[in-house]
């Protein structure tokens, strides 16, 4: 069993996460408020380690009314435990999961240890990187049943590829950012045919702040 997945995410017209200098003021704060209200309603948000060590987030709710009880689980996918122990993720505002992989050196085995001792629970799937699937089932079996994806470019093709997402909420800004190596919705090696790739079906769009927000069901 695995959990529902929701993807979301702030981009430009041309599928611009961040500038090439990760600017990634995207989304106005009406956005913002949509983005914390699914935050609320799930039971994890899950980001790659790029994310973490570019942004710096917090990922609790934080742009609406909320008590600390409606924090869901905050999950960092990080092969290589590059996490800094100082991140705003690792603080007391919601429990934090850091998903890597099985290959354990010295190095990696005392930043376990620290990351124990201030509360965060280490869970390792995967030899060279972090295995979704498998983190999805032992995600399902700690409760956790709806997670909200909040990216990065790369950790959204792994979570793709591997068939892992339900449902994608968009909201598009009428920015255009440029720049082949600013990062996309949607990166990493990308699919070969067009019979391969993703289909999605349009369930639902509306205007919000100065741009669209569109809804779509993954088509299984
Ligand atoms: N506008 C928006 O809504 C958002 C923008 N961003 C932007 O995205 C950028 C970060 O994206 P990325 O650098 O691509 O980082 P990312 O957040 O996608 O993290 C990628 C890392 O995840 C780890 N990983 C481990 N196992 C993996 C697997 N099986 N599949 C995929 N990844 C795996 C790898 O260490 C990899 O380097 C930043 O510029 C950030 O500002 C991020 C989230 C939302
Ligand atoms: N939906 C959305 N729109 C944007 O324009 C964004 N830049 C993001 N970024 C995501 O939100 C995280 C920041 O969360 P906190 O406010 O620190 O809780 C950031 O790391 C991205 O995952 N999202």
């Amino acid at each position: 069993m695995k959990p529902y997945v929701i993807s979301n995410v702030g981009i430009t017209l041309d599928g611009k996460l961040a500038t090439i200098d990760n600017d990634s003021r995207i989304s106005g704060e009406e956005d913002l408020k949509r983005v914390h209200k699914i935050r609320k309603e799930v039971d994890g948000i899950m980001v790659g380690i790029g994310t973490v060590l570019k942004d710096n987030p917090r990922l609790t709710v934080h742009k609406i009314e909320a008590r600390k009880e409606d924090n869901p689980v905050r999950i960092v996918v990080d092969s290589k435990l590059r996490i800094p122990l100082n991140a705003r993720i690792l603080n007391k505002d919601a429990k934090t999961i850091v998903a890597t992989t099985k290959e354990v050196d010295k190095e990696k085995e005392e930043k376990i240890k620290k990351l124990t001792e201030i509360g965060v629970e280490v869970i390792k799937v995967g030899k060279y990187k972090v295995d979704l699937k498998e983190l999805m089932e032992e995600l399902y079996k700690r409760g956790i049943k709806k997670i909200l994806l909040e990216g990065g470019g790369t950790l959204n093709w792994g979570m793709f590829k591997e068939n892992l997402v339900d449902e994608v909420r968009v909201f598009i800004a009428p920015k255009i950012f440029g720049g082949k190596d600013a990062p996309t919705y949607v990166d990493g090696e990308g699919f070969r045919t067009v019979e391969e790739c993703v289909k999605l079906e349009l369930k639902n769009f509306y205007r919000l702040d100065d741009g669209l927000v569109l809804e779509f069901k993954v088509k299984k």
